[in-house]
């Protein structure tokens, strides 16, 4: 009908992510493009302090005493006191997909001034395929106006199913804290107008505050670490997700795409703080690449669940060398995934996630 407004994507298929520590206000400059989709709001800290959702949102909240009951024992899988917090609620929707965003991340102009929706070019990431296995050099070949480049083979235009959409941000760039110490007043303003499907063979560092993905096809495997509070590192909690997200894709013929959408990002984490969270990670990281870039799957792992569990006994035997932390890791991804089994019974899903 004329006049009538078009239902937003997916919104019945779609939960958005929050983990928090401050208050939701964020939310009102996102109203036009959010409040069609449910919330799901990941409280961390303490318990007791009330976090003012705006009006007219549907949301579910959960925090540090709601993880504990509905998990018991195995809510020691999930971090307090860091952003990894965010991956209970993953565990908890029941919906298709998730998009998972920071409380510090506000909507972006576009270079023609225009407000990016970046959840609806997130969907449109996620239902367009992935080229994984041979790049086209005129960047998304399935986005209006553009297509595969001469020389692209016909036998794989069809490409794979796209498991992750990977955002990236304008004014605080993602950097790590050496960086961050070094160019403390370096925003990034370069709106880079492209989407790329990461080659197969290659990990890449996600970062978690712009971010969306198909739970169906690779859910279990967005596990944010065991980080923060009595933990010896902290903020690489998306990294590690990444790595194991990107190792799985790679075995399971998905795709994982980064660039567009930009979001705003607007408060720069203290970096000394950040540093003391992070510096083990500096160091590890070197030892641990190698470790995700030479990891091979049994062909036998056909689902996520098995290629997780196989990829927990992996980190034990080969990082545990590195730090006995990445024993402790490994046990807590066991964890994990008997969570999510438990909350996500899997008899009505095939091995490829999709529903029966
Ligand atoms: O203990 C905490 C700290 C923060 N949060 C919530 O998590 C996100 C990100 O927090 P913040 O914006 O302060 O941190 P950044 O350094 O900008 O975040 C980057 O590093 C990653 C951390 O691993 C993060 O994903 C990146 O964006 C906010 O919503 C805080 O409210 C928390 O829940 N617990
Ligand atoms: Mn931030």
């Amino acid at each position: 009908m004329a006049g009538e407004r078009a239902a937003p994507l997916l919104n019945d298929e779609l939960d958005i992510v929050i983990p928090t520590i401050r208050n939701l206000d964020f939310l009102e400059m996102w109203r036009p493009f959010f409040e069609p989709y449910h919330l799901i709001i990941v409280q961390d800290g303490d318990p007791s302090k009330t976090i003012k959702v705006p009006e007219g949102f549907d949301y579910e909240l959960y925090n540090r005493n709601d993880i504990n009951r509905i998990l018991g024992p195995k809510a020691s899988c999930i971090s307090f006191k860091d952003s990894a917090c965010r991956c209970f609620g993953y565990m908890v929707s029941k919906k298709k997909y998730i998009f998972t965003i920071d409380d510090d991340c506000f909507v972006a102009k576009n270079p023609s001034g225009e407000d990016i929706n970046a959840l609806e070019q997130h969907i449109k990431n996620l239902l367009s395929p992935s080229t994984p296995h041979f790049f086209n050099t005129l960047y998304d070949p399935y986005r209006d106006g553009a297509d595969f480049v001469r020389g692209y083979p016909f036998s794989l235009r069809e490409g794979v199913p796209t498991a992750v959409s990977h955002g990236l941000w304008l004014n605080i760039p993602d950097y790590d804290a050496p960086t961050q110490l070094v160019k403390p007043r370096e925003r990034n303003t370069r709106y880079v107008d492209a989407v790329l499907t990461i080659p197969k063979g290659t990990i890449f560092p996600m970062c978690g505050m712009n971010l969306a993905f198909n739970r169906d096809l690779i859910g279990p495997a967005m596990y944010f670490g065991l980080m923060g509070d009595g933990q010896p590192i902290g903020r690489y909690d998306d990294m590690w997700a990444g790595w194991c997200t990107k190792v799985i894709c790679d075995h399971l013929n998905l795709g994982v795409k980064t660039g567009l959408p930009y979001i705003w990002h607007s408060k720069a984490s203290n970096p000394f703080v950040n540093l003391k969270k992070e510096y083990k990670g500096i160091y590890w990281q070197e030892e641990i690449i190698p470790f995700f870039q030479s990891a091979t799957l049994p062909k036998e792992c056909t689902t996520v669940q098995q290629c997780y569990i196989e990829l927990a006994k992996l980190v034990k035997a080969k990082l545990s060398s590195v730090d006995p932390y990445f024993t402790k890791l490994a046990d807590a991804m066991v964890t994990w995934i008997e969570a999510w089994d438990e909350l996500n019974p899997s008899g009505d899903k095939l091995p490829n996630g999709a529903a029966k």
